[in-house]
Parts: structure tokens; C-alpha cells; sequence
């Protein structure tokens, strides 16, 4: 610039370009650079005020000039967690607020469910941190970034497919494909595996066949493939939240991250492209037949879901049952979208992808852009959440055999020795391992943070702090789910934690898996589901062993809880017992 200056000018002015006037012209652009900076932060710094006098309050460990807390981010993933678990409990003892500074961003962690009750329950706290802006590229505007009307209109057109009734018609397929991941840990034989991978597997294989509707065998890439692309890319997500100097855009598109996200985008989007061209074709096809024969009403509905062959006739009172039982021991009188049993009809009866391809069908509704986006999401959220939760519940298993052996006998009640599916019915029987999924759920919550930015001032219930607006506030799960005043004895995995007098005596927010409140998790009721299917017939199939002992996993601080030294499992064919005459519940 300076260069194309001196060229440019050069005759008109070429007597007061000498080597020292130059230098004069360098210190005067230096010298206003400096004041309007300086004058620029002084701004700043006012207009932040109200932000840096809340902040003030908040306890948290003082942070480097410009970088804040950054450092605390350094080494690898283990050493991280490590680092903001350790320290946050010198700043939030028992669940007080703490904060840390990113750059100039201010992060406030809250982890009293007084506090919790506050964000979550609100429909006006719903915007997502901007840190959730990194997921842009790959999810573009789904449920779970979406704000505002987008987000409202789309979660209400969503909420319904995973409605119970949607879900009861997956029954066959949840069992199938839980066979088949039993199948596939064959080959291990006794040893020693990573039991992430066969779980990352299953449960993308399962997405495809029940929420999307597509026979995984027509897909290009296996289920595994897509998972560990998609967890290569939670890699490089993870480290534009940690690394400060990869935030902003131009800088991170220099580095060879980029490049990779680029490709593995390519990847993950070219099988949810592919899962929706195919579910289209099959909609127009019904849709011209049905037209020919003149019937367009009942045949451009694409897979209703009816219940399966495999699932007896249920009667309404199940129904109701079962709106507690996967409900996770909520307390009565606490409903969200996805509580509410009203008659929803038949036309809204329909699986996901079905209900979003007939909607983007005229373009009123979503547009195709839209859908993919939506597919996205849900192949991301349903997937990675349900593939770490399942391991940690088989790694439980493999060191706790005390609470192995009781699920396995409440199994053996249920089933005897037969290898019959599990119906509908056997999972609201299923109520010891529903406790031990739900006490994996509070000692190891896959979603570890909920980030959300506040757009105005929060007045605390814990204290008389307040959080400022324009920071970042983090719901910790994790923490908030070891709080020693909520949990006694929270290091130690105890399924009676949720026994029903101990949950009804317990606030609600102090067990937010699945978040809480209008943003809860959409999913929520398919993954209990799913888990209960999943994991039962792993364990009518195998004693499962684990030879680390649990206080030595290392947990690795990332998008989606996981253990940085895997999960590793061992698998012995077991034998189940014929079902005892008398039947007997194992509480
Ligand atoms: C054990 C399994 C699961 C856990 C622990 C879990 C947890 C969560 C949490 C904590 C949130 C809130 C995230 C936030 O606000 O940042 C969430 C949102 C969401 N989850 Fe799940 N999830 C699970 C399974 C699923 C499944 C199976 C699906 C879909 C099939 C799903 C779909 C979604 C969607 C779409 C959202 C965004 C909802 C919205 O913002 O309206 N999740 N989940």
C-alpha cells in the first residue's frame, strides 16, 4: 500500500520522498494508528461497562491482557477438561457462578438449578452462543442453531415426529439393528475393544432406517464411516472454541483445518444429500400413482407409522405410562412439547424425513435447502449423543458387576431365556436399567454444556449476582450433576439416585441430560427408547467386563462428552435363565 503510494505519486511529490521523509510518514501513520486504537478501546471498554462491572462480582481466575483465560485451553483434550473441571471447583463451589474470560468474550458457568430453572425455562433466553456459529457450515440454520420464528416454527413442525406414537412404529428396526451390532461384537471374540466404534455404528444405522426411512444398505457410505467423519469434525469444532486465534474466520481459513473441514463437509453432506434424493424419489413416485389413480389424498403420504408386526396392539393406558416412564422421573406438572398427548391426528403421524419432504414438496413450508439442514442436525444430534451414552452405560457395566447382575436378572423376568424382540411394553418394565441409563446420564451426560447468550441482564436466584448481557452463559452439566449438595457421594454410580422418592424430592433442573424447557432435546424419548432396546439385548447376550477402573477414565472436554483413553470392553457369551414362575420386580 505504502509501495503503490510512493509509485503512484512519484513525480508530483518525489522531492520530499527522501529515505527520512518516508520514515516521518511511517511515525505520523503510527501515531494517529495509536491514538484512534487507543480511542476505539476507551469506547469499547464504556460501552462494556455495565458488562465489566457484573463481571467483577463473578468469582473466577484472573485472566492475561487481550487473551484472558486462553491459556487454560492449552494441551490436549484430557488436559483441558482437566483444567476447567479442577478450577471450577475453587470458583463454583457448590454450584455458585463462576466466570472466565476468552479474548474479550465473557463466559459465565452456572450450575445451581435455581439458575438453571431461570435460562432454560425460558422462552426468552433461547438464543445460542455465537460459539455455536462454527456449526454454520455443516448444520446451516437446524434446530439446534436456529433463534427467533425460524426455530419456533420449525420446532413445532418437527416436535410431533418423534412423538410416542411415531416412535412405537420404529420397534422392529430398533431390534433388528440391536441384533445386528450383537452380531457384528462377534468377532471381537474375548478381547479387549473399543466399544465407541460398534455404537457410533449402530446408531447411525438405526437413524437412517427409523427417523429417515432409508435401508442403510443403499447407502454409499457405511454407518462408521460417517461417524468418524463427523467426529473428526467435532475435532476441529472443539478446537475453534478452545483455540482463541482460530475464531475468527479469515484466520482459520489459513490453517489446514480448513482445508479438512472442507472435505469432510463434502463427506457428511454427500450422505444426507443422497438419503434425501432417495426419499424424494419414492415421495413423487407415490405421488404421480396416486394421482393416476386418481386417490392423491391417502397416496402421497409416504411411511405412515403404523405399528409393526412385531409390536401387539396397544391400548391407550400404555400410552399414557409410557409419556412417564421415558419422561426420566420428571415431576409431574412439567410438560414440554414433547408431553403433550393430545389426539395429534393422523396426517401428523408421520416419521421425519416423510413429514419434511411432503412439506418442502410446494416450498411453502421449508425449502429443500431447509430439509437438508434439518437432516443434518438430527443425523448429528441423534447419533453422536446416543453412541457416548451407550458406551459409557457398557463401561459401567464392565466395572460395576454388582449393578450388571441386577439388570441382567430384571431382564431375566421379563424375558427368561428366550431370545424373543423386545416389545413396547417390556421397556416400561425395564425400570432398573432405565435407572442405571439415567445415573450413566447424570455421572457422564454426553452434552457436557449448554451455551446460551443472553441478550439482556439476569438477576441470579442462587445470589444477588447478575449476569450481564452480551456474555456467554454455560449450563455444566456435568457439574451441576455432581453438586455433593444435590447428590451425595456424587463420585459413586448409584442407580437408587433415581429412585422415585429421591427424584420427586429433587429440583428438576438437577437433571438436565437432555436440557430442559422449550430448547429440551427433541430426542429425548426416541434415545430412552432406543438406549433401552440397544443395551438390553447387548445384555441378554453378553457379560460384559471392563478392566480400567472407573476413577482412572479420562474424560475428554469436547463437544460431545467422550473417554480420550477409549471404551474399552470385553464381551463373554452369557446364558440367560429361564423366566422364574413368579414374577418379581428387582428394585
Ligand atoms: C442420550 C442421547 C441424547 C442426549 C444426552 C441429548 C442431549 C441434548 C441436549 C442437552 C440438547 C440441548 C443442546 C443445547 O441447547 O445446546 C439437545 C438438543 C437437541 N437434540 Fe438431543 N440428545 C440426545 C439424543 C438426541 C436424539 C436421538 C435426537 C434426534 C433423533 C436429538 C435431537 C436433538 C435436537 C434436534 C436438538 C435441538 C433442539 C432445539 O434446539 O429445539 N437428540 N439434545
Amino acid at each position: 500500500m505504502l509501495e503503490f503510494l510512493i509509485c503512484g505519486m512519484s513525480t508530483v511529490v518525489e522531492p520530499i520522498l527522501t529515505p527520512s521523509s518516508l520514515f516521518s510518514v511511517t511515525n505520523a501513520f503510527f501515531y494517529l494508528l495509536i491514538p484512534i486504537a487507543a480511542l476505539w478501546y476507551a469506547y469499547f471498554r464504556m460501552c462494556r461497562k455495565r458488562l465489566y462491572e457484573l463481571a467483577a462480582e463473578i468469582p473466577g481466575p484472573k485472566g492475561l491482557p487481550l487473551i484472558g483465560n486462553a491459556y487454560e485451553f492449552m494441551g490436549d483434550s484430557n488436559k483441558i477438561f482437566e483444567n476447567i473441571y479442577v478450577k471450577s471447583f475453587e470458583y463454583a463451589k457448590d454450584g455458585a457462578p463462576a466466570k472466565l474470560w476468552i479474548g474479550p468474550r465473557l463466559i459465565v458457568f452456572l450450575t445451581d438449578p435455581r439458575d438453571v430453572e431461570i435460562i432454560l425455562s425460558s422462552s426468552v433466553y433461547i438464543d445460542k452462543a455465537p460459539e455455536y456459529r462454527f456449526f454454520q457450515p455443516w448444520l446451516g440454520n437446524g434446530l439446534l442453531i436456529s433463534t427467533g420464528e425460524t426455530w419456533r416454527a420449525h420446532r413445532k413442525l418437527i416436535a410431533p415426529t418423534f412423538h410416542l406414537n411415531v416412535l412405537k412404529s420404529f420397534m422392529g428396526l430398533f431390534n433388528t439393528n440391536s441384533r445386528l451390532a450383537v452380531e457384528k461384537m462377534r468377532k471381537e471374540g474375548t478381547k479387549a475393544f473399543d466399544v465407541h466404534h460398534y455404537m457410533s455404528e449402530a446408531t447411525v444405522e438405526i437413524l437412517l432406517e427409523t427417523a429417515m426411512g432409508v435401508d442403510k444398505g443403499t447407502q454409499e457410505a457405511s454407518g462408521f464411516e460417517y461417524a468418524a467423519a463427523v467426529m473428526k469434525l467435532c475435532d476441529i469444532l472443539h478446537l475453534r472454541h478452545t483455540k482463541v486465534w482460530m475464531r475468527p474466520d479469515f484466520l482459520f481459513n489459513m490453517t489446514k483445518y480448513a482445508k479438512e473441514q472442507v472435505k469432510l463437509l463434502d463427506f457428511v453432506h454427500g450422505l444426507t444429500i443422497n438419503v434425501m434424493a432417495k426419499k424424494k424419489a419414492a415421495f413423487l413416485e407415490n405421488k404421480q400413482a396416486a394421482l393416476e389413480s386418481g386417490n392423491a389424498g391417502d397416496k402421497t403420504k409416504t411411511t405412515e407409522a403404523a405399528p409393526q408386526k412385531s409390536e401387539p396392539a396397544t391400548k391407550e393406558k400404555e400410552v399414557t405410562d409410557t409419556v412417564k416412564g421415558l419422561s426420566f422421573g420428571q415431576s409431574s406438572g412439567l410438560k414440554d412439547d414433547l408431553d403433550v398427548d393430545e389426539d395429534i391426528g393422523e396426517k401428523k403421524r408421520q416419521a421425519f424425513l416423510d413429514l419434511l419432504i411432503e412439506s418442502a414438496d410446494n416450498g411453502n413450508v421449508l425449502t429443500d435447502k431447509e430439509v437438508r439442514e434439518q437432516v443434518d442436525t438430527i443425523m448429528f444430534e441423534g447419533h453422536d449423543t446416543t453412541a457416548a451414552g451407550s458406551s459409557f452405560f457398557l463401561c459401567i457395566m464392565g466395572v460395576r458387576p454388582d449393578i450388571q447382575e441386577k439388570v441382567v436378572e430384571e431382564l431375566e423376568q421379563i424375558f427368561g431365556d428366550s431370545d424373543r424382540p423386545c416389545t413396547f411394553q417390556d421397556t416400561l418394565e425395564m425400570k432398573y436399567l432405565e435407572r442405571c441409563i439415567m445415573e450413566t446420564l447424570r455421572m457422564y451426560p454426553p452434552v457436557p454444556i449448554i451455551a446460551r447468550e443472553l441478550q439482556q441482564e439476569v438477576q441470579l436466584k442462587s445470589t444477588n449476582l447478575s449476569v450481564p448481557a452480551k456474555c456467554t452463559v454455560i449450563i455444566g452439566t456435568l457439574k451441576l450433576h455432581r453438586n455433593p449438595k444435590i447428590y451425595p457421594n456424587p463420585e459413586h454410580f448409584d442407580p437408587d439416585n433415581f429412585l422415585p422418592e429421591k427424584t420427586s424430592n429433587r429440583h428438576y433442573y438437577a437433571f438436565v441430560p437432555f436440557s430442559a424447557g422449550p430448547r429440551s432435546c427433541v430426542g429425548r424419548k426416541y434415545a430412552m427408547l432406543k438406549l433401552k432396546i440397544l443395551l438390553s439385548t447387548i445384555l441378554r447376550n453378553y457379560k460384559v467386563y471392563s478392566d480400567i477402573p472407573q476413577k482412572d477414565w479420562k474424560l475428554q472436554a469436547d463437544i460431545i462428552l467422550k473417554r480420550s483413553d477409549g471404551f474399552m470392553i470385553r464381551l463373554e457369551p452369557r446364558k440367560m435363565k429361564p423366566k422364574p414362575a413368579t414374577v418379581a420386580t428387582a428394585n
